[in-house]
């Protein structure tokens, strides 16, 4: 396994978000995270990628425990994330929204800036470089100098895949990547997921749309209530009595239709 969580718990006060969680992510699979809303999805990827530390329980990368690892200790191991709503700089260019995702493994403070060291300018280049190799590899190649505010929702997808690439990971963890687009984007961005694992990544992600998850994870993971209820290929989870039930019975919010 690359990443093995082993009895991982989060409390927020009285309310255990992820609860007792045991979960293993297979190197060069796609394993999704799915439940009902509030079901812990986000906290667990939260927990892994180091934006929360957890109450109890272990997470190992690769045997390494990174339990108590800080996020952007956990991102230079090669754990990358994307976020539900990425936020990027509407402003800016896409090639410019991808290089600062680079600067994260370049070493050049503000000594190097204020004076222009070769250094600076050598690493500038090998961001901009890394940032186009991205781009290329997520299809956006020509909007990449196009504003943010400029390019469709799918774009925008693509750019946050883009900003996680940059980091030169060698696991993902996406957080609902097709929010919010029509079905034609979705299949576009499962096909970009697929071309993903076809490079040697290995990919987890939190989905809604059952339809993508279904045609897309070689392994779910259902969560409910903070505890994880069932695993298995999409075959096994599509007839699980517990999953269906946790869908559609009670509860106020459940999860969004295709
Ligand atoms: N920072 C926080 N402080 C307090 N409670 C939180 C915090 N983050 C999440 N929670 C709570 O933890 C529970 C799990 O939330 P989480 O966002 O992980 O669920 P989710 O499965 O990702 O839901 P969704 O599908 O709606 O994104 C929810 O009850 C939520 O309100």
């Amino acid at each position: 396994m690359l990443i093995e969580t082993k009895g991982l718990t989060k409390r927020f006060g009285g309310l255990v978000a992820v609860n007792d969680v045991e979960i293993g992510i297979e190197k060069g699979k796609i394993t999704a995270i799915i439940g009902p809303n509030g079901a812990g999805k986000s906290t667990l990827f939260n927990l892994i990628s180091g934006y929360h530390p957890s109450s109890e329980g272990s997470i190992t990368f690769k045997g390494e425990d990174i339990t108590k690892k800080r996020s952007f200790n956990i991102a230079k191991l090669g754990i990358a994330r994307t976020f539900q709503t990425t936020n990027l700089f509407e402003t800016a260019t896409v090639m410019d929204n991808v290089i600062v995702g680079h600067r994260l493994r370049t070493k050049s403070n503000v000594f190097d800036a204020v004076f222009r060291t070769p250094r600076l300018r050598r690493e500038e280049q090998a961001s901009r470089a890394k940032a186009a190799e991205v781009l290329e590899f997520v299809g956006l190649e020509h909007e990449a100098h196009r504003l943010v505010q400029d390019i469709s929702q799918e774009a925008k997808k693509r750019v946050a895949f883009a900003l996680a690439l940059a980091t030169d990971p060698e696991i993902v963890f996406l957080d609902e990547p097709a929010a919010g687009i029509n079905p034609d984007e979705t299949e576009n961005l499962a096909a970009l997921i697929r071309k993903m694992i076809d490079r040697g990544l290995t990919v987890c992600l939190i989905e809604h749309k059952m339809q993508m998850i279904m045609g897309l994870a070689d392994h779910i993971v259902v969560l409910n209530y903070g505890k994880k209820i069932a695993e298995g290929t999409p075959e096994e989870i599509q007839t699980n009595e517990e999953v269906i039930e946790a869908y559609l019975g009670g509860g106020d919010k459940h999860a969004e239709a295709e």
